[in-house]
């Protein structure tokens, strides 16, 4: 089976993380921003650069978070994630999802993940308080 390897980044921002609807031809769910990463480039690269083509935002302070290992039915998925804060004054604008939602912690399941999202997204509310620690970002 083939391998895709992406990067992504979860945004956090005043106790709520981003969540991003992706429609196309093949997906519909919510998803971090993010997308392959390209030759020469390291995966926090390829992360930064996706959000900048995708929301036009610019990340501040992050750190690796984990990377998700899921199969879908026609390709592996390798996805190294990260957590970032968001740059001051920086606003996401959807360039290529069709909806952004500011997710608190009781509302982390509240939307319909990819499904290779899931069990990410769970781990981020057991891990909540550690997230948003002051000094983590
Ligand atoms: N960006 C992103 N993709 C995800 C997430 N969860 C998940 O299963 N995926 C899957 C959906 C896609 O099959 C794949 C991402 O591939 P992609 O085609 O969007 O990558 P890309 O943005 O570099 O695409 P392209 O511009 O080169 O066309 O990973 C997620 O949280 N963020």
């Amino acid at each position: 089976m083939k391998t895709l390897h992406i990067s992504c980044a979860i945004i956090v921002h005043k106790g709520h993380i981003l969540a991003c609807k992706r429609e196309d031809e093949r997906f519909c769910g919510w998803e971090f921003p993010g997308g392959k990463i390209e030759p020469g480039e390291t995966a926090e690269q390829a992360c930064l650069r996706e959000a900048r083509e995708e929301l036009s935002v610019e990340l501040g302070p992050g750190f690796f978070y984990d990377t998700v290992e899921y199969d879908y039915p026609d390709f592996h998925l390798t996805m190294e994630c990260f957590i970032y804060e968001l740059k001051e004054g920086q606003m996401p604008q959807p360039r290529v999802h069709t909806e952004l939602r500011w997710l608190e912690r009781g509302e982390l399941l509240a939307v319909d993940w990819l499904a290779a999202n899931v069990n990410l997204v769970k781990s981020m509310g057991f891990l909540w308080e550690h997230i948003f620690a002051e000094g983590c970002l």
